[in-house]
């Protein structure tokens, strides 16, 4: 029997999560932090309305330890990144030993903290690459790294061989859909931003009847404060957020602080509200969004931020507005969308395709959806798609 201790991030915090997946109930909270700092207010419970465990608590347990334990291994890569961890898929996107090192040790912790006969997950990467002779070296490197992280945490004795790191990289593979649970997983979004040194993040959902019913995001790169500038900017980097269904969102350190409760911005006024778009010119027009943000006003300059991140930004009020439109023939991913999505409704806000329709996380590992991708609050979101339509008309007439 494995030996386990407690879950270790900031497990003291919630009378209503346990203290590992399995155990289930709950102790006193001991480690509450007093005050507001900014707009996010501190909680002594982010669920207190819950005095018992609830549906979801256990899920989103182990979805926090997986994502903060995943964060420390892709920290590591990240300090010593080599070039040898580096490779292009077939669709000539990058892909590094800690996007496969991510995805195994998230899809390991899943499977211990909830033992399921059901188990699905729905990820980003595949072993097909690690099979081959050139990814020999490659999977040393992740069997390496996954079992260092671990060992650290000491939660697991296990130790992995390479064949269990390739057999839970691969139970991603599922194709989602509208019937059961499944989990969904980026375990690295915005692996340009990740090998830049910019945002990344690692994404995980939880998907029930096609729902989204909880989401954790863990940013090792973004400032605790405020990237707006109006709070003390000497708090560090490396937020966790997260959220469950009707529960509102929360963010604490990934070193694990007291989680406050986060909202999105209040802002009614267009001329206010600063906007986030992708860092990278080829996965979002940054061309249309400027007409956009022109039309209604907008008049801080685009903040160009990698990943989900921005889903978590947005979440705490950095920003007003999230804008993403791929270019032609682009399919977007479940994985891009699922955790960034409930974390920023659970905050408040709204997302929305361009023709103001909710995200349909049911149709398998893809969105099936009109255009683009629209984020902001309630006030300012038919404001937001009236432009986005004027836009889009005058980019159909002007071809
Ligand atoms: N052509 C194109 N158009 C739109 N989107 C694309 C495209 N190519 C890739 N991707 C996906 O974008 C994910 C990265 O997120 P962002 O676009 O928000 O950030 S960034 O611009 O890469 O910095 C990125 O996620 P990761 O692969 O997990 O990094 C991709 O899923
Ligand atoms: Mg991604
Ligand atoms: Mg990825
Ligand atoms: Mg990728």
């Amino acid at each position: 029997m494995e030996s386990k201790r407690p879950l270790y991030i900031a497990d003291a915090d919630f009378d209503s999560i346990p203290e590992t997946a399995e155990e289930g109930a709950g102790r006193e909270g001991n480690n509450r932090r007093s005050g507001q700092e900014g707009r996010h207010q501190t909680s002594s419970s982010p669920f207190a309305a819950l005095s018992t465990m609830s549906t979801y608590d256990q899920e989103l347990a182990a979805a926090r330890k997986a994502a903060s334990l995943a964060a420390r291994l892709c920290q590591k890569v990240q300090r010593a990144l080599l070039q040898s961890d580096v490779q292009s898929k077939s669709d000539k996107t990058p892909v590094t030993v800690a996007d496969y090192g991510s995805q195994a040790l998230v899809s390991f912790i899943l499977q211990r903290e909830l033992p399921s006969e059901n188990f699905s997950l729905v990820a980003e990467e595949d072993s097909g690459d690690l099979r081959t002779a050139s990814g020999t070296e490659t999977l040393r490197r992740i069997t390496e790294v996954v079992n260092e992280t671990l060992a650290n945490d000491g939660s697991y004795s296990s130790t992995l061989s390479a064949e269990d790191i390739l057999a839970a990289i691969d139970s991603g593979k599922s194709e989602g859909g509208p019937v059961g649970r499944h989990w969904v997983l980026d375990p690295i979004d915005g692996t340009k931003g990740f090998l830049r040194g910019d945002q990344y993040a690692i994404a995980l959902g939880l998907l029930d009847e096609g729902k989204v019913v909880l989401g954790v995001l863990a940013c090792p790169n973004l400032p605790l404060a405020s990237i707006a500038g109006k709070e003390d900017s000497n708090k560090g980097v490396g937020c966790l957020f997260f959220a469950k269904i009707g529960s509102g969102t929360y963010m604490q350190s990934l070193d694990g602080s007291s989680p406050v409760k986060v909202n999105v911005s209040a802002t009614e006024n267009t001329e206010d509200a600063s906007f986030f778009e992708s860092y990278e010119a080829a996965h979002s027009m940054h061309d249309l969004t400027s007409s956009i943000a022109k039309k209604l006003g907008v008049k801080a300059p685009p903040v160009r931020m990698d990943s989900q991140a921005k889903y978590g930004a947005l979440s705490r009020g950095d920003g007003a507005i999230y804008m993403r439109f791929p270019h032609k023939g682009y399919r977007e991913k479940i994985w891009d969308h699922a955790a960034g999505c409930i974390v920023v409704t659970e905050a408040g806000g709204v997302v929305t395709d361009a023709s103001g329709q909710p995200l349909d996380f049911s149709k398998g590992r893809h969105l099936n959806l009109d255009t683009g991708i629209v984020v902001t609050n309630q006030k300012l979101m038919p404001l937001l798609l009236k432009a986005v339509r004027e836009s889009l008309e005058e980019q159909v007439s002007s071809l």
